[in-house]
């Protein structure tokens, strides 16, 4: 799905060669610092390569137009981002933006549940703690049904056991529907029990842990 050829970003990454698979979960793991967000930002083309090349279903990225790419390859940043307004124009607003039809309540209530976030369509969005706003913004991209999902850290705000069903929910969502997944996590625990590819990033090198 994405490969990397010769990747450097700055003095922060390089990745000489990396390939990341389709329909997979792939996830980054590694010290505080060592570059995880950075990729994600290269994957979703929010930064670019100062050196090198990345190919996305076999096509340099360079030769894609952003908006296209983020519509396929959707980013999860590591602080929720929450807009004025209720829960429901919360999960609205990404749809919005595609022109996509909006799907009704009972659905975006289903979605509530998915992502362990029990409160009403109409409350306000503003109000919710560090880790409601984080499920609402993972409910708010789910909607957007992408191909690929990239998510950096999405359950840091959480506890140890809303952590586990989250990721639990994700991985499933993605399995079921085919889709591919590159997150980061700060958990070994979580990598090891979720993932099919495992991926040490070390001061911006890479180091693969196998497939599992
Ligand atoms: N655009 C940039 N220009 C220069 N330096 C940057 C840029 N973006 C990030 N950095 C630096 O690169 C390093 C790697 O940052 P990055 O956020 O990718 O690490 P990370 O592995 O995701 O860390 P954490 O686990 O703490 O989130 C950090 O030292 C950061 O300050």
């Amino acid at each position: 799905m994405f490969e990397l050829q010769g990747v450097k970003f700055k003095h922060i990454i390089d990745l000489p060669s990396l390939k990341i698979q389709e329909n997979k979960i792939t996830t980054l793991v590694g010290e505080s610092g060592g570059g995880k967000t950075t990729i994600l930002k290269l994957l979703n083309k929010m930064i670019s390569p100062t050196e090198g090349k990345i190919l996305f279903q076999g096509k340099p990225l360079d030769e894609i137009d952003s908006i296209t790419h983020r519509r396929q390859v959707t980013m999860l940043s590591q602080t929720p981002i929450v807009f004025d307004g209720n829960i429901k124009d919360n999960l609205l607003v990404g749809l919005k933006f595609q022109d996509k039809e909006l799907p009704n309540d009972d659905y975006l209530q289903e979605i509530l549940q998915k992502v362990q976030l029990n409160k009403n369509l109409n409350d306000d969005a503003e109000l919710l703690s560090g880790g409601e706003k984080q499920r609402l913004s993972l409910g708010r991209i789910l909607l957007l049904d992408s191909p690929v999902y990239l998510l950096d850290e999405p359950s840091s705000a959480l506890d140890d056991s809303t952590e586990d069903l989250i990721i639990q929910m994700i991985t499933k969502f993605v399995k079921e529907n085919k889709k591919t997944l590159i997150m980061v996590t700060h958990s070994k625990e979580i990598a090891n029990k979720y993932s099919d590819t495992i991926i040490k990033i070390n001061k911006g090198k890479h180091k693969m842990e196998g497939d599992i």
